[in-house]
């Protein structure tokens, strides 16, 4: 199992935004560090199949990223994500699991069971617009995960959550990490030194750094360091 990412390049206007991404990911946790417009969401969406890449490739096993069967092993969280206010928690995740295409009774099992994982089973029949911040955050990472993805993108996905929700979401997020290629973003170096086994550094459309957290002693100074004369 491996995504490849092949000189991956977009360029808006006069501006690269991603700058010939090279890289191979296998199963495990990879966190995406970066300023703002690093290029982060940029290459995220190229993943995902959502953005057209000017250059390069992203194959999954073969599979091309635009293709249907490369989409199924897909699971998606945006930064902006939209959520149905009037909607309840159950009830957007049903609607979320028709639009992969998972059968009714599929979509029941299925639902029931992320709910628990991401504990809001007790909520379930509550209006979204009730949740908070990090409830919401769970339960798109809920709706990531309903066709049991192999590859997981996650952008911000800690954004908003409480510490008593970030030691819950990474205790989530490692295990996921066992069977899938799990890829999120932050600005928050904290946030990756505890859930990443491989960091990935990013500025200006380029991976400065691709390594393993422990190889770095202090990897807030190490960001800092790096990001310094931005
Ligand atoms: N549609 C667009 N048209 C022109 N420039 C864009 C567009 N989208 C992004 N950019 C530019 O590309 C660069 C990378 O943006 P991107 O959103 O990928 O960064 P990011 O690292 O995700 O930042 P953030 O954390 O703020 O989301 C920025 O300079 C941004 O202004």
């Amino acid at each position: 199992m491996e995504l490849c990412i092949d000189r991956l390049t977009k360029q808006y206007e006069n501006k690269i935004a991603v700058d010939r991404v090279s890289l191979q990911l296998t199963n495990g946790v990879y966190g995406l560090l970066g300023a703002n417009g690093a290029g982060k969401t940029t290459f995220m969406r190229m993943l995902c199949g959502i953005l057209k890449p000017t250059s390069g490739t992203v194959t999954f096993d073969g599979m091309d990223v635009s293709s249907e069967e490369y989409r199924a092993e897909l699971g998606y969280l945006p930064q902006d994500f939209g959520y149905y206010p009037d909607f309840n928690g159950m009830d957007f995740l049903l609607y979320m699991a028709s639009l992969k295409g998972l059968t009714k009774t599929e979509a029941k099992r299925k639902s029931k069971k992320l709910l628990e994982l991401v504990s809001l089973s007790d909520v379930a029949k509550k209006k979204i617009a009730t949740y908070s911040g990090g409830m919401k955050q769970r339960l798109g990472i809920a709706q990531a995960l309903l066709n049991d993805p192999k590859i997981i993108i996650l952008d911000e996905p800690t954004a908003g959550l409480d510490p008593k929700e970030r030691v819950r979401f990474r205790n989530l997020i490692k295990e996921l990490g066992t069977e899938s290629i799990v890829l999120l973003s932050t600005h928050i170096v904290s946030d990756i030194e505890h859930i990443a086994d491989t960091v990935l550094m990013m500025k200006a459309g380029q991976i400065v750094f691709n390594g393993s957290a422990d190889e770095i002693d202090d990897l807030e100074k190490f960001y800092l360091d790096e990001f310094e004369e931005e």
